[in-house]
């Protein structure tokens, strides 16, 4: 087995036993903090699209985009699994999957995750025969977002969380070492976890019901105060704090004073 399959293999295996910790990283400089700070998994998220480049949601990100910042984030993280998501329409058909989640490979991705369930099994398996790790991501799919009109909560009725299930056990089959579950209702995201034999990974999922959580890393620092979701706790204060920083910078340099330090 290679490095990059032992490390997904570790994470399957945490089932039961001990909480898998993911938070997403888009740099260099973060995915070496998270590294440090014993982080197990990092996704290069799609959502980057909208915390990093701007845009309104994840379905103007490409493959380039991915690459970049994949690359970037495996330039500092060396302990940590990182996953890389396929972009909307990089995964369309099982050929373009297995090319894509190749590339994202080469690009320093240890693993790579796609959205949905039983119509991406013969894609996931595709990827996984071609010794790539896959993670599933199911519930809330934001690619999905324009067609959905918005970001709801999944699973409310029975045969909704059925429907997820049934989308799961298709992951599952298919050889994920785990699954996202995203804004899934907390008493059907428990019901995935208990019937799902690998780790399920909530965000917007409610505490303790999945094997482990995800969260958005300028969700959890603060710097990213436009877009915030509302369940996410806010650690930190980076936004505020940068802006705070270009102000005295700014008034040290406007006052004739001069910004730089005295040494
Ligand atoms: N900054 C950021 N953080 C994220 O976690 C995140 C992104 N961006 N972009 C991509 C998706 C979109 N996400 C979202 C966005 C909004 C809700 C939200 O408003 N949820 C409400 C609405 C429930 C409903 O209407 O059914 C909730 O109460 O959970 C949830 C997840 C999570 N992802
Ligand atoms: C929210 C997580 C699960 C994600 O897919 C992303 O950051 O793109
Ligand atoms: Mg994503």
């Amino acid at each position: 087995m290679k490095e990059h399959q032992s490390k997904a293999a570790r994470i399957k295996s945490m089932k039961g036993k001990q909480s898998v910790v993911s938070l997403t990283g888009y740099d260099y400089a973060t995915g070496r903090l998270l590294d440090e700070a014993g982080v197990d998994l990092i996704l290069v998220g799609d959502s980057l699209g909208m915390v990093v480049l701007g845009f309104p949601d994840t379905t103007h990100v490409t493959m380039d985009h991915m690459l970049h910042h994949v690359a970037a984030v495996a330039r500092g993280a060396k302990m940590a699994l990182i996953v890389g998501d396929l972009p909307i329409h990089s995964y369309d058909t099982p050929e373009q999957a297995v090319e894509n989640a190749k590339r994202l490979h080469e690009a320093g991705a240890d693993a790579v995750k796609l959205e949905g369930g039983v119509r991406q099994q013969a894609k996931v398996k595709a990827i996984v025969d071609a010794g790539i790790p896959v993670l599933g991501h199911m519930g809330m799919l934001p690619q999905r977002v324009l067609e959905e009109g918005g970001y709801k909560k999944k699973g409310k009725s029975e045969s909704e969380a059925e429907a997820i299930l049934e989308g799961c056990l298709a992951l599952q089959e298919a050889g994920v070492f785990g699954i996202v579950l995203e804004s899934v209702v907390g008493s059907a995201a428990m019901m995935l976890t208990e019937k799902l034999s690998v780790p399920t990974i909530g965000i917007g999922c409610g505490n303790a019901n999945c094997d482990g959580e995800v969260a958005v890393i300028t969700d959890i620092v603060g710097a990213y105060p436009w877009f915030v979701p509302p369940f996410a706790t806010v650690r930190a204060n980076v936004a505020a704090d940068t802006k705070a920083a270009a102000i005295a910078y700014a008034d040290a340099v406007r006052s004739g004073e001069g910004a730089a330090r005295h040494v």
